[in-house]
């Protein structure tokens, strides 16, 4: 007999509140994840406990209260009290349900904190899917964040006397409709605007430089998201390039750095600037505060003279066409 369906949308995670009790709680978790941070635990836990536990979660509350409520949805059934990246993830897996119909049952989990791995799949096989395809919403792979769902997948699994089958997704760079609703949405966003960028920043999420040389495939994968839409824009090298934002802690990640290259470019005659962030799939912490907010200051601060950050794709209906497609193609197929 075949059983139903399940997709699993996994995206990062957010605190359960912009509180420092809150974000202490999900600091905790995330930085705890060895894909995270490969450090010895006889080094980094003192530095975490000692150091960062106590002073980054207030910080980061803040940083989190000043994006709660954005974007501001009007019609979603996922509560605004959740973050912004919990509640876009959750308003994609309900319009993928929507899309869908009975055929599959749709549901989406965080990484760390909530609603977890656990609960989501727990929630799937009740409803009695017993073959999940698990969506890792990151377009480029990287150990730290699509390779920890796995882990965090296995580990929701580990008690169970049974499991379902499953298919995972590795990632999703270099399809043509995800490089074309890119395109798109910038052609669509730069009609809102009444002057003309100057130049497209493409900011990616950064990650230890260590990683990369230990063969973590991300910042090759970044690379080529960033040379497929220029391809699809027909733009230049100096138009349109790539750049690494949020670093942590003291040592070397990927360059070009995202804010040292937005303090020179107006210095080399580029005062109007468009930001997108290709690597997130939703709106969330980095792309909001950290870029709209932040960074567009420091661009500003510099001699630069018009800032704007592209909404991420997050559920427009282009997006989730794509995420549609993209799950039929390769993780539902021949199971639908
Ligand atoms: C400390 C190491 C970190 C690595 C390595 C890292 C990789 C990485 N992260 C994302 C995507 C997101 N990260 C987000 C927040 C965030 N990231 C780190 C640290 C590392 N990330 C921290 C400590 C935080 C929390 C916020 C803070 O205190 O600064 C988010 C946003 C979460 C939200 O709630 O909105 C995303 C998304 C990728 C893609 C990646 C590697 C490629
Ligand atoms: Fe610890
Ligand atoms: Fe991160």
């Amino acid at each position: 007999m075949s059983s139903k369906i399940g997709l699993l949308l996994v995206n990062l995670g957010s605190p359960d509140a912009p509180t420092p009790a809150a974000t202490r709680r999900y600091l905790a978790e995330f930085l705890h994840d060895r894909r995270v941070i490969d450090t010895s635990r006889w080094i980094w836990c003192p530095i975490l406990h000692g150091i960062i536990l106590r002073t980054r979660p207030a910080k980061s509350a803040k940083a989190y209260e000043k994006v709660w409520n954005e974007p501001e949805f009007s019609n979603q059934a996922v509560p605004v009290k959740l973050a912004p990246l919990v509640r876009i993830t959750g308003a994609q897996a309900q319009a993928l349900q929507e899309a869908f119909g009975e055929d599959v049952q749709v549901e989406y989990a965080m990484r760390y904190g909530n609603p977890s791995i656990e609960a989501a799949l727990d929630a799937l096989m009740e409803k009695g899917c017993m073959r999940v395809g698990v969506l890792p919403l990151y377009p480029q792979f990287a150990g730290a964040t699509t390779a920890s769902v796995f882990d965090g997948i296995s580990k929701a699994i580990k008690a169970r006397m049974d499991l379902p089958e499953i298919r995972f997704l590795r990632h999703y760079y270099d399809e043509p409709q995800y490089i074309k609703a890119l395109s798109d949405s910038l052609t669509d966003h730069f009609a809102t605007l009444d002057w003309k960028p100057e130049a497209i920043m493409a900011s990616y999420h950064g990650l230890p430089q260590s990683y990369v040389d230990k063969g973590d495939p991300y910042q090759a994968e970044c690379l080529r998201t960033t040379e497929l839409l220029r391809q699809e824009m027909n733009v230049s090298e100096d138009y349109l390039f790539t750049t690494f934002q949020s670093r942590f802690g003291p040592k070397a990640w990927l360059q070009p750095y995202t804010d040292k290259t937005l303090e020179q470019m107006p210095k080399k005659g580029v005062k109007k600037i468009a930001v997108v962030m290709p690597g997130f799939s939703a709106d969330c912490l980095e792309t909001l505060e950290e870029i709209k907010l932040e960074a567009s200051e420091t661009f500003l601060a510099n001699g630069g003279e018009k800032f704007t950050a592209v909404p991420c794709l997050n559920t427009r209906p282009d997006h989730l066409n794509f995420l549609k497609a993209l799950s039929e193609q390769r993780l539902l197929n021949g199971w639908l």
